[in-house]
């Protein structure tokens, strides 16, 4: 245990991220009126390098123009290996007006990659008298990335959300597999009687995000689940990564927001078990004791703060 209090990470509602290629504006309103807490407007892997000049304009003219509601607004600029990234983030802070909320930076390798977008934008910044600073959400996805999570999460106060990219990180470990996130055919032991039992291959960078993101007071996001058309799949990904910690998942079709919405909101039932928690400890406490019984099961202090963590998401997404 440390003397330092765990930061919290910042209060808004992060169950889903929907993105959508910069490059086709025709689904902007559609994104708009979405029930995706967070919009990522993309510029870097759903477009292509022919297409990049075009869909930086879209994107700043949608911030501009459309009605986001109390969405968080987010844009994924280009990676800093490419030559597309500064003029990312001087053409949108230039031009765009005060309603993006953050960058989204891809395939992080360290905190000097976060330190050389934070500089650019201070100064682009400073020259236009912007008040209102962009913060910063990066994607986990490269093997530097996660050697080097920790440092990232701590490397700017611009920092709020971190993603793990599932398609990006597979192909930067040399993972021998094409499908981006969930089950992975390959992945499995086998039990004593000879049958296969899939293990879950992202629980390690999963709990390497959380774990950086708790340290440090961010949000800790599963990134893309890229069969849309198994529902399931995605609800059993965006469940475990639920239950390790994480707040939310991306959308990378708008069927998935609903989905992603149901597992990150916690349901009625887990709402009632903590508010009961807590009032059992209550009436512990009332007679000096630490430790109780639920439904036939040890609560103690530690319950306390388990069953907060519900009663706040659910308060917190409420409004
Ligand atoms: C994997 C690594 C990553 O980096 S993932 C993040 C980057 N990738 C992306 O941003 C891709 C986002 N998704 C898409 O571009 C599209 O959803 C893809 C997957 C290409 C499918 O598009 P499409 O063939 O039009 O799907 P569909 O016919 O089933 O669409 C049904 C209705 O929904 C709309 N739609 C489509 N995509 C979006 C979206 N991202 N946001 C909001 N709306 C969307 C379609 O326009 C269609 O609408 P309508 O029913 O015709 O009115
Ligand atoms: O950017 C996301 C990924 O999975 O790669
Ligand atoms: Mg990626």
């Amino acid at each position: 245990m440390s003397f330092k209090v765990q930061p919290q990470a910042p209060a808004v509602p992060n169950r889903c991220q929907l993105f959508g290629p910069g490059s086709r504006p025709a689904i902007f309103e559609k994104m708009a009126s979405s029930a995706a807490d967070v919009i990522n407007l993309d510029l870097e892997d759903s477009v292509s390098p022919s297409d990049k000049d075009n869909a930086r304009k879209n994107v700043i003219e949608a911030i501009n123009d459309i009605d986001w509601g109390t969405k968080t607004l987010s844009v994924r600029i280009n990676g800093l290996d490419t030559p597309y990234w500064y003029r990312d983030v001087v053409d949108v802070l230039e031009k765009a007006g005060d309603r993006i909320d953050r960058f989204m930076i891809p395939k992080v390798g360290n905190a000097g990659d976060i330190y050389a977008v934070d500089a650019l934008a201070s100064a682009v910044e400073m020259a236009k008298g912007r008040s209102k600073k962009v913060g910063f959400e990066v994607i986990i996805e490269t093997a530097a990335g996660l050697a080097h999570v920790e440092e990232i999460a701590a490397a700017s106060p611009r920092m709020q959300a971190m993603s793990l990219g599932a398609a990006d990180y597979a192909a930067s470990m040399g993972m021998q597999t094409t499908g981006i996130g969930g089950t992975q055919e390959n992945y499995y032991m086998l039990t004593p009687d000879g049958q296969k039992h899939w293990g879950d291959p992202w629980v390690m960078p999963i709990t390497a995000i959380v774990a950086a993101c708790r340290t440090h007071g961010l949000l800790p996001v599963d990134g893309p689940f890229g069969d849309f058309s198994d529902d399931q799949g995605f609800m059993a990904q965006a469940r475990r990564s639920a239950t390790l910690g994480m707040v939310g998942k991306w959308a990378i079709h708008p069927k998935q927001v609903a989905l992603a919405n149901e597992v990150f909101t916690p349901s009625e039932a887990q709402i009632t078990e903590a508010r009961e928690i807590l009032a059992a400890m209550e009436e512990a406490e009332k007679t000096g004791q630490g430790a109780a019984v639920y439904k036939g099961r040890l609560v103690d202090l530690a319950s306390i703060r388990q069953a907060e963590v519900i009663v706040k998401q659910s308060e917190m997404i409420a409004g």
